[in-house]
């Protein structure tokens, strides 16, 4: 085992809650930040985050804190997993705090509308002297706190992170492998919210194998196709941090943005849906913000669109399923490299 060291999870969600745990159960003192303070004090004192993972319990190295200082300034590792509407936001909070040369990693899979910014370029943006990664996988939380067999990917162009965040989230049930490309590894992670809000209309829709397969392997081509444009490693798109998470999200009812399609697909409005679910589902903005990008870059994606058209168009999915089939004119190429 690595020496022990000190590290802050910020966020007291269900992700930030189970990283926390992986962490502290591998023997580390660990934080885990939120910013309701009668809340840290409970789940300090029952020793469960009883609102997003009950009936799991925190490990004794666990911390739950609303004390933001303490958490960071004595940390070697922070992690940030809030929503990425609110991402920058703690980033800058947590700017003054940290100790120089320490390691940050985002594990937020969203995107910021303006500029269209991936976390780890807010974290680049705001912060100075700190060593930046991406955490991003077929990663439940749930499944992770009942210590299901696991994999993620650290993804750094700077080896002394993907070293660091390997020895200490590393365990016999969960494994983390590393890629250098933290662009992709970001943009998979964001870019698979959008098609499982549309697998999960299609269940709700009763569609057969046949359709899930093909609605699958579409969301993989166009993705892919983006992510290329975007200047990922097409790669990256055929690892856990792709096809592994999209394949996770676009089958599992667990996933909330799944949820919130399967909401919609039974004829709930988007915002009773969300409201329902009541956790972030964020694919339901970064549809928003990947269209208009698609539309600038004059790349062909008609899910992203389709889907666009269903949730804010007031279009309805029979007509969208119908289009889709159909197809437009030269869009019938399996590969197609150019748009
Ligand atoms: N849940 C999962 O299985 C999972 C897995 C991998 C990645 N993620 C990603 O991690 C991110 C967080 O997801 P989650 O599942 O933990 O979400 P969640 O909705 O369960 O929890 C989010 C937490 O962030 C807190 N928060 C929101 N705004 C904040 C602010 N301004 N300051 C402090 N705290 C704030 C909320 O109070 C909540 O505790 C998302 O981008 C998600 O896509 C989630
Ligand atoms: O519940 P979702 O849809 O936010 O998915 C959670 C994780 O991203 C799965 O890897």
């Amino acid at each position: 085992m690595t020496d022990q060291l000190t590290i802050a999870v910020l966020g007291g969600g269900s992700f930030g809650t189970a990283i926390a745990n992986i962490i502290a159960v591998n023997g580390h003192k660990t934080y885990l930040w939120m910013r309701d303070a009668e809340r840290a004090a409970r789940c300090q004192d029952i020793r469960e985050n009883p609102e997003y993972l009950p009936g799991y319990k925190l490990n004794d190295n666990l911390i739950a804190t609303a004390d933001l200082q303490a958490a960071v300034e004595s940390s070697d590792v922070v992690f940030i997993s809030v929503p990425s509407k609110s991402f920058r936001d703690v980033t800058r909070k947590v700017a003054p705090l940290l100790k120089a040369d320490s390691i940050v990693v985002s594990t937020t899979k969203g995107i910021e509308p303006e500029s269209f910014t991936l976390m780890s370029q807010i974290l680049e943006q705001e912060l100075d002297d700190v060593h930046i990664g991406v955490l991003s996988g077929p990663n439940f939380a749930k499944e992770i706190v009942q210590q299901q067999q696991t994999a993620s990917v650290i993804a750094s162009d700077d080896e002394q992170v993907i070293e660091c965040i390997q020895n200490i989230l590393c365990s016999d049930s969960f494994r983390v492998y590393s890629n250098h490309d933290r662009y992709g590894v970001e943009l998979g992670g964001a870019l698979k919210n959008i098609y499982a809000i549309v697998c999960g209309m299609a269940a709700a829709w009763g569609t057969g194998h046949n359709t899930q397969a093909m609605l699958l392997t579409r969301s993989l081509a166009e993705m892919g196709r983006f992510a290329s444009h975007m200047g990922a490693d097409a790669m990256t798109f055929l690892g856990l941090a792709g096809v592994g998470d999209l394949i996770l999200t676009c089958t599992s009812d667990l996933s909330r943005n799944y949820r919130v399609g399967f909401a919609v697909g039974q004829g709930k409005t988007l915002e009773q849906a969300v409201e329902e679910i009541g956790q972030v589902a964020e694919g339901v903005n970064t549809v928003h913000i990947v269209k208009q990008k698609a539309e600038e870059l004059g790349v062909y994606m008609p899910l992203v669109t389709g889907l666009h058209a269903v949730l804010f168009e007031g279009v309805g999915v029979e007509h969208i399923a119908r289009k889709l089939m159909m197809g437009e004119q030269n869009t019938d190429v399996e590969f197609q490299t150019k748009n």
